[in-house]
């Protein structure tokens, strides 16, 4: 039996990290990894959509790994997303995580181009096979990706031996209960849709990764031991507090990205810059709203924290 501990918890995706000029800062990506390490969240999840991985070069996301693991390795758990929309570098950057000693790599289905499940799961092992010593996570996500990962794929994909498991973004909370009775208790499922994480739970995810975790995740923390209390009634009430925020901060005009950047600013004094084009970054006119979501976290923060 695998060590899964590692992977039971709130699991924050992690922030891009930029400078005033739009370029990655390393100064910046330490500090959030030591933000979130002192928050007490179980990992951190670099390079996926949260951390606008789509939008950086090879080198640049290289760079942001190695920064993170200078303030996490050894002291939290770091699964690195791989992918690229193309084989070879996801290659690259699955041997790149492996050598700086990541718990485990992920990847997306391929995009863009509709590919049969055959060459799907070769450019899976081909990433898997580039880091021989590393635990693999599926990522399902198919609203942004594409693409959904079927039962039957997923039981190809079990096959390989590093497979430990699934990343669920999918809406249908079922999903989570098909690939958990699949992977059986030797794999894990994460719960990717922050709005249902209790739901997750109650269906078999060992954990959660989530793009909203990061702005507030003392609420999160509070809900997953809550859940592994069994109290659900009192985490379906912050779960719903929460859901009327992630609500609110996605009524700005800016991406949601940038408003939790511009809301960690505002809470906890940490800079770590807007969001890249073409996503787009926040307006004036978002201030208010900016500022209520705010109030909102610091509230319930107090009332169940
Ligand atoms: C479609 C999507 O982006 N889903 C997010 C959620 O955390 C999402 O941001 C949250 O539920 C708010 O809608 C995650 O499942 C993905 C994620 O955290 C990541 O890879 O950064």
């Amino acid at each position: 039996m695998r060590d899964l501990a590692k992977y039971q918890g709130i699991i924050p995706a992690f922030y891009a990290c930029y400078d005033e000029n739009g370029k990655v800062s390393r100064e910046r990506t330490k500090a959030l990894a030591l933000h979130l390490l002192k928050k007490g969240v179980k990992g951190v999840y670099v390079g996926g959509s949260s951390g606008e991985c789509i939008y950086q070069g090879v080198q640049e996301r290289k760079e942001i790994l190695e920064a993170v693991m200078e303030v996490a390795k050894g002291k939290m758990t770091v699964i690195a997303h791989v992918a690229c929309n193309n084989t070879a570098d996801s290659c690259e950057l699955a041997a790149h995580a492996e050598s700086l000693g990541v718990d485990a790599i992920a990847s997306i289905p391929p995009i863009y181009f509709r590919l049969p499940d055959h060459a799907i799961a070769q450019y899976w092992n081909d990433i898997s096979a580039a880091a021989p010593n590393t635990d693999f996570i599926i990522y399902n996500i198919p609203q942004l990706a594409g693409v959904a990962l079927t039962l039957p794929l997923f039981k190809e994909m079990l096959k390989n031996p590093r497979v430990v498991g699934v990343k669920n973004s999918s809406m249908p909370v079922q999903d989570i209960q098909m690939f958990k009775m699949a992977g059986g208790e030797d794999h894990v499922v994460f719960n990717g849709p922050d709005e249902q994480l209790i739901s997750g739970l109650a269906m078999g995810a060992d954990g959660g990764i989530g793009g909203t975790y990061g702005v507030m995740p003392e609420l999160y923390i509070k809900m997953f031991d809550l859940c592994k209390a069994g109290d659900y009634t009192t985490a379906r009430n912050i779960q719903n507090d929460v859901d009327k925020i992630i609500y609110a901060m996605c009524e700005c005009k800016g991406n949601l990205y940038a408003v939790m950047k511009e809301i960690i600013k505002l809470r906890e004094g940490l800079d770590i810059g807007s969001v890249r084009k073409p996503l787009a970054a926040l307006v004036p006119e978002d201030a208010p709203q900016v500022n209520k979501c705010k109030v909102m976290i610091d509230e319930a923060i107090a009332k169940y924290c």
